[in-house]
């Protein structure tokens, strides 16, 4: 499959995803060690920093940019790029190396790779695998969204509209009692919890149907989780019903509301 989008030239969604794949497998190698082994350090942000980001970051940029030269890179972990370079682009690629880097080191499989294709302000195109079961979600405009398993087989995804009984879905790590309040105002009658950007994939896979999110997250955290969720069928905006916006001053996004129609 190919993704065509206006002036943009053709990208082959085999090699795009075989560099998600790659990075996940990159991932692995830390990930099987022993937590002895496994080197946590703290970010500025006092976020946690393994090994495990920066040789996802390294192969998703080097491969990246050679598949695309002409498409801009924004990373978690690479660097950061002023907004007067930035706020002029036409498209860039939106990259979280490794999202839920809490549940990696909690060793609970519940992170990804997360690459978003940008057009202005919105995500037109977004993967997700997810390294521990071999998963892997893609959605873009005018494709739809889909779900390859590693046995091959390639499902279309349909978020699952005109239910009544709605499954919330919300952070592992980093629930906020605000998010209790929105909910009540929809027929949610279970809430489960996901880390990273799995959120999206279970709505666009139909097995959630809102994912509200008072605390901050960063664009690359939300971006191609955007894109697949939206693709399936799935709304995503501010919690005042406006467009959530990306390359933005400040990469830290306000709180979202993504859910069924
Ligand atoms: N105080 C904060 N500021 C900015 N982002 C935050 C944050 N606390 C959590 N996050 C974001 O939430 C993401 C994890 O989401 P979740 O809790 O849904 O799994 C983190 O991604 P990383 O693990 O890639 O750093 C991080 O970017
Ligand atoms: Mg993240």
């Amino acid at each position: 499959m190919t993704f065509a989008f206006k002036d943009l030239p053709e990208i082959d969604l085999t090699k795009l995803n075989a560099i998600a794949k790659q990075a996940g497998a990159e991932i692995l190698t830390v990930y099987n060690l022993s937590s002895e082994n496994m080197k946590v350090t703290q970010k500025e942000d006092q976020s946690p920093l393994t090994v495990a980001d920066s040789l996802s970051h390294d192969v998703i940029f080097k491969s990246l940019s050679a598949l695309t030269p002409h498409i801009p890179i924004i990373s978690e972990e690479g660097k950061d790029i002023p907004y007067g370079t930035r706020k002029n682009w036409e498209y860039f690629w939106c990259v979280d190396p490794l999202d839920g880097t809490k549940e990696f080191i909690k060793h609970n499989g519940e992170f990804t790779v997360n690459i978003a294709l940008i057009y202005k302000n919105t995500p037109v195109l977004g993967i997700i695998y997810v390294p521990v079961t071999g998963e892997l979600y893609y959605g873009g405009i005018n494709i739809g969204s889909w779900k390859e398993t590693p046995d091959g087989v390639i499902k279309q995804l349909h978020a699952e509209v005109n239910s009544v009984n709605w499954t919330a879905v919300g952070s592992r790590s980093h629930a906020s009692p605000e998010e209790t309040a929105i909910l009540s105002q929809y027929p949610v009658t279970e809430t489960i919890t996901a880390g990273s950007s799995l959120k999206f994939c279970l709505i666009a896979e139909g097995k959630a149907h809102i994912y509200y999110r008072h605390g901050p997250t960063m664009e690359w955290d939300t971006a191609a989780g955007q894109a697949i969720a939206v693709f399936s069928g799935a709304t995503m905006t501010t919690p005042d019903g406006e467009s959530f916006m990306y390359n933005k001053v400040s990469l830290l996004n306000g709180g979202f509301l993504c859910k069924v129609k």
